[in-house]
């Protein structure tokens, strides 16, 4: 259970709150889209969840953990089993795709193996099979700087799961691909969601959001003012956002 209570974020050069006290009790297994207008906050939602922000008020309890109180212990546990997607992933360009999702993400993979890069043949072939789920095996050995924008995307979910990340931040996971692909990751993201019980929170266009989450949240204005299980939003609902 992820339990996150008047969760405020006011940035120094700005005194008006981005976030104005977002409240939210999430179970293990949910795929929440956050759907709203540009500027609403979306992103800092997600980057505050992942301890890429400081939050400047709120509490957030993971399972019987309260992470602020917890303090340098609780947020180490975050960062290593929660992934944060973010809009441009930060893989390496110089290394292969697979090296990439070898060797993980920093917070997630130990840092004498990121330095060595040496993997186990379990890892290798856990890795591989992930790549190939992403339709991307035929670019595993291809530098991450030569792969299209959304192919870094999907590598990068890629890393993200192959080293057994139980809650996924992902912001505008599927940009960029063709309706196709998109449909194709984010229900492998909902099938991992049922039988892995990942929590996958993404921001996500409405119409992706209407067709694959179980939960979605509509922001508006640093607010979640719509919180509803996943269906097609009504025309009023949408007109809110
Ligand atoms: N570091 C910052 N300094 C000042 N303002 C910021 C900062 N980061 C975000 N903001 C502002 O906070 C608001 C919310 O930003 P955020 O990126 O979360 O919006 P969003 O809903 O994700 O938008 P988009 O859909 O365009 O990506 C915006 O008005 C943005 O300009």
């Amino acid at each position: 259970m992820i339990k996150v209570r008047g969760l405020r974020k006011t940035v120094s050069s700005d005194k008006t709150p981005i976030l104005k006290g977002i409240d939210f009790d999430l179970v293990r297994g949910e795929f929440v889209a956050i759907v709203g207008p540009s500027g609403s906050g979306k992103s800092m939602l997600l980057r505050c969840l992942a301890l890429r922000e400081d939050w400047d008020g709120g509490t957030f309890v993971v399972d019987d953990l309260d992470v602020f109180k917890a303090g340098w212990s609780g947020k180490r546990r975050i960062r290593k089993e929660w992934a944060y997607l973010q809009q441009n992933p930060d893989l390496d360009p110089n290394r292969t795709a697979l090296k990439n999702v070898l060797i993980g993400q920093v917070g997630q993979t130990p840092a004498w193996r990121r330095l060595t890069g040496m993997v186990r043949t379990d890892d290798y072939m856990g890795a591989m099979d992930m790549i190939e789920s992403f339709g991307l095996l035929d670019k595993a050995k291809l530098k991450a700087g030569n792969l299209s924008g959304g192919e870094r995307q999907r590598i990068a979910t890629a890393r993200a799961l192959a080293h057994g990340a139980n809650v996924l931040l992902a912001d505008e996971p599927v940009i960029g691909l063709d309706p196709h692909t998109a449909d194709n990751v984010l229900g492998m993201l909902k099938n991992l969601c049922e039988t892995q019980e990942t929590t996958v929170v993404a921001v996500l266009p409405i119409e992706l959001a209407e067709r694959h989450a179980s939960r979605i949240w509509g922001m508006e204005d640093g607010k979640v003012i719509l919180d509803i299980r996943g269906r097609r939003l009504t025309t009023a609902e949408k007109n809110r956002l």
